[in-house]
């Protein structure tokens, strides 16, 4: 140091700035951890434990420090103090009572995505977000609901006509669900829906994906930053002209109250801009498109493997099939095996949150700053909720009054929870319930090990099946 320094003032302001660093690093390492807890091993100064996450599927990680440490202990990812829980009581302090100490973490985990997410919903907060959830609710509970099951019978019949052997339902099922969210969203047809939003929207959903786990990409300026760009500029600006053009339909008095974004432009009685609308419709694409399509690839890999469960999804099936008004709210075993599917496979196994507030609860401080994240993966594969829970077993879920709170969160649980999932629960058990009933399917390749880091999580390999019309 002293052979840089040729003066005696900068040699004091170089210990100086030093000191002040070797300081910050210390208080650092003082403050990464949540006191209390339990620690994994295998830390490293300043990185904590972030290079274990690049090694291994993070969910699989977490989950198995669960194991090893119980429900609730504490981590460190570059310097950022995290805890993870699958606590059922410290749950319902995050996700409800105290539900407003814990803020969404957009600075850090949902940071990637917010070139498709903006100011939408799922990243707003306080005032902001209770505005928006209130002009949702009742259209995402209720008004929408009776929609659901022609739109979902119309992209059935249009990405089903195929005439293949073999078949990758994980694709069928993304362009399934990209129609219907499209199509209830902004009243799209499934051709315009996949030639536009399929081109442009999956790329950069996969970009945003990967850069989750190499923040790099971010800053290197190659051919798929630039793609990245590009894609996501298009994407902003189809989606704005078709919010534009609807805006100019109402001014003349068309489509009132046809379809969601018509709902969105009311705004709930308050203003909302043109950008806030179109951050909106991004945002309900992708909350509401792969993370149904992914139930569905892994419910049809496990029933397809499954004989017994097969045979039980088609006796339903028959009943309601066969009827001239169809009953869907009968389609109750094939809704247990979806409910079966999200424990499972948890299709989003963890969310985050950032502690705004120190917040303490039982004997532990959880500090201002702290990243909690919300177990739903360990919860789901807790031995202490559910008896032998690597076992498909759609039958656990034939009384769900009887699930304990917090043991199964796959839409989470609070004023938070999933606005979404009555209709991904509808469409996807209409779904289920008519392939099985129309096809044999045999699965010939994938539906079993899990992509890694892509979330929601989906089969790596696929679920191809062999398909055959039943007689
Ligand atoms: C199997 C399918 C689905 C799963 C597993 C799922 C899961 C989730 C989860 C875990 C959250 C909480 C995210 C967080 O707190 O950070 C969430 C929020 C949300 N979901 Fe879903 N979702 C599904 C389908 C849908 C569908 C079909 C839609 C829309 C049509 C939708 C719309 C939303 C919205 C708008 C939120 C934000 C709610 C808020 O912040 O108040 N989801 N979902």
């Amino acid at each position: 140091l002293l052979s840089y320094t040729n003066s005696k003032t900068q040699y004091y302001c170089n210990t100086i700035w030093y000191s002040c660093v070797l300081l910050k690093a210390v208080w650092l390492l003082k403050r990464n951890r949540v006191k209390g807890l339990p620690y994994p091993s295998n830390s490293l100064p300043f990185f904590g434990h972030a290079l274990l996450f690049t090694k291994e599927t993070p969910w699989n990680l977490m989950s198995h420090w669960h194991t090893l440490h119980g429900p609730t202990y504490s981590f460190t990812l570059l310097s950022r103090p995290c805890i993870s829980t699958s606590s059922p009581p410290l749950l319902h302090q995050i996700l409800h009572k105290s539900h407003s100490k814990f803020d969404k973490d957009i600075h850090f985990t949902y940071f990637p995505f917010l070139t498709i997410l903006g100011s939408g919903i799922v990243t707003s907060s306080s005032t902001r977000w209770r505005k928006k959830r209130l002009t949702y609710s009742k259209i995402m509970r209720i008004t929408i609901l009776p929609t659901i099951p022609s739109t979902t019978l119309s992209s059935y019949s249009h990405f089903t006509r195929f005439e293949t052997d073999t078949i990758d339902f994980n694709v069928i099922y993304r362009n399934m669900t990209l129609s219907i969210i499209s199509s209830i969203l902004l009243s799209l047809e499934p051709i315009e829906c996949i030639d536009n939003f399929g081109r442009l929207y999956l790329p950069v959903m996969e970009e945003c994906n990967r850069r989750v786990w190499d923040p790099t990409r971010r800053f290197i300026v190659n051919g798929s930053w630039w793609k990245f760009y590009r894609e996501g500029k298009e994407l902003n600006r189809y989606v704005t002209d078709l919010v534009k053009r609807r805006v100019e339909e109402r001014e003349k008095g068309g489509y009132v109250d046809a379809d969601i974004l018509d709902y969105m432009l009311t705004g709930g009685g308050v203003e909302v801009g043109v950008q806030d609308v179109v951050d909106e419709v991004k945002t309900f694409v992708l909350a509401g498109h792969e993370t149904t399509a992914s139930m569905l690839a892994w419910c049809t890999a496990e029933v397809g493997r499954d004989e017994r469960v097969r045979e039980k999804l088609r006796e339903e099936a028959e009943k309601v099939w066969n009827q001239e008004e169809k009953d869907f709210t009968k389609l109750n075993y094939a809704e247990m095996c979806l409910r079966e599917t999200l424990r499972l496979h948890s299709v989003v196994p963890t969310v985050t949150r950032s502690v705004e507030e120190d917040f303490e609860f039982e004997g532990i401080m959880y500090e201002r700053g702290t990243t909690v994240m919300v177990g739903i993966q360990a919860a789901h594969m807790d031995e202490r909720n559910w008896k032998d829970p690597k076992t498909f077993k759609p039958e656990r879920f034939s009384n769900f009054d009887d699930v304990k709170p917090y043991t199964f969160l796959p839409f989470i649980d609070g004023p938070r929870n999933c606005l979404g999932q009555y209709i991904a629960m509808l469409e996807a058990k209409i779904i289920i319930s008519k392939i099985f009933w129309e096809y044999d399917l045999e699965v010939v390749e994938g539906g079993k090990e899990k992509d890694g880091f892509m979330v929601p999580v989906v089969p790596k390999d696929g679920v191809k099946c062999k398909w055959k019309r039943r007689n």
